[in-house]
């Protein structure tokens, strides 16, 4: 059930109108805008996978459970879908088993007992492996089934993955994410989907208690290269927001300033204001780590060398974030990319 409203400011009026429709709503259910209603200025939706008519509710699975997974599974989860997970490092499951998750011991069984199978891995290696590799997703996979893999990955790794998965007679979609661990937390993620349409249509509820947003961009590949273009920018924003503190801060200038001073002109940005106060203090807790971000810079510049676009910008970011990553900095979050450029030349 969708319900759309006018007028942010009343927003939990319409809150608790939807549960007096609907007593079962969740406890973390929230206002939500949905861009793709422009004829209202405010809109939220209410969600449940167990229609009237539909005594079996479609079963979710889901694969890979990090930074980002655990939250996006605990959403579905606490909005009432039936879950079942799956996480190379089985304790991370345990919260999600907790919060009524069921549990599967490979990604090909949860496939097998799933309708649907989201997977949220790390890099292209990991997310072919758990899709094709031996006891992976697409060993469970039939027809009328769907794999949905939300990781950020290249595009001839997608299509590699929707090759395997399409010759078992299952649907495939490809739905990176924009936003980071706290849009992952409050559902407010931007998906960016491409492949079959119909699995689109299927998911779209689900990628709503996921996201705020999602578009579709046609074939495999779009997806994924939509994200890279988007991370390579973000990658060179951080890197030049870095240069920027430090060099501010070597000629006497107080960083906070700068970071307030940014915030408040036209290259203003929420990633600027949201890591620059703890970049100030040496402090990168991890949202987005450093290694992602490193990965994604690497697969946007093979996207870009494969269409011969230059783009020194990103190439040079590129080397400072590899040389974050060698001084150890993988697991930080990717604003540590700052250390980089503290590093003193040995004589
Ligand atoms: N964090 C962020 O802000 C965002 C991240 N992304 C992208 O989403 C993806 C996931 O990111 P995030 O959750 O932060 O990453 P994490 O590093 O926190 O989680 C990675 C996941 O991949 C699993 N994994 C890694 N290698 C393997 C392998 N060889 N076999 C099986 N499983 C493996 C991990 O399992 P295990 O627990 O066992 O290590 C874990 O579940 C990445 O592609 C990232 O670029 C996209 C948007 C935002
Ligand atoms: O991929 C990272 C993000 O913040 O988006």
């Amino acid at each position: 059930m969708v319900i759309l409203a006018r007028g942010a400011n009343y927003s939990h009026h319409y809150a608790a109108m939807a549960t007096s429709f609907c007593p079962a709503l969740p406890q973390h259910f929230k206002p939500t805008p949905i861009s793709r209603f422009p004829q209202v200025s405010f809109s939220f939706k209410v969600f449940s996978s167990q229609t009237s008519a539909d005594e079996n509710p479609t079963r979710l699975g889901f694969l890979g459970l990090g930074i980002m997974g655990s939250p996006m599974a605990q959403n579905l989860i606490k909005a009432g879908c039936d879950v079942t997970v799956w996480n190379r490092t089985k304790s991370k499951c345990e919260p999600l088993i907790d919060l009524g998750a069921k549990y599967k011991q490979t990604p090909g069984e949860v496939a097998a007992s799933c309708d649907v199978t989201f997977s949220m891995l790390a890099d292209p290696e990991s997310a072919m492996v758990v899709a094709c590799g031996e006891h992976g997703a697409a060993s469970g996979m039939s027809p009328g089934k769907g794999y949905v893999d939300i990781s950020t990955v290249d595009g001839p790794t997608s299509k590699l993955i929707n090759g395997q998965i399409k010759e078992t007679g299952a649907l495939f979609l490809e739905a990176p994410v924009s936003g980071s661990k706290k849009p992952a937390e409050d559902g407010q993620l931007i998906f960016l989907t491409a492949g079959d349409k119909s699995l689109y249509d299927k998911v779209s509820p689900y990628l709503d208690i996921m996201g705020k947003s999602r578009f579709y961009l046609g074939d495999v590949g779009n997806g994924a290269a939509m994200k890279l273009v988007v991370n390579m920018i973000m990658g060179s924003m951080m890197t030049s927001f870095a240069e920027g503190l430090l060099l501010g801060e070597k000629v006497g200038l107080d960083p906070t300033v700068i970071v307030e001073v940014i915030s408040q002109g036209a290259i203003s940005a929420p990633m600027f204001s949201m890591k620059g106060p703890s970049m100030v203090q040496s402090k990168y807790p991890t949202a987005f780590p450093l290694k992602h971000q490193q990965k994604d810079m690497r697969l946007a510049l093979g996207l870009a060398e494969s269409v011969s676009q230059p783009t020194p910008i990103a190439a040079a970011a590129n080397e400072l974030y590899k040389v974050a990553k060698s001084h150890g900095l993988s697991d930080h979050d990717f604003s540590a990319v700052i250390e980089a450029l503290k590093v003193k030349l040995k004589d």
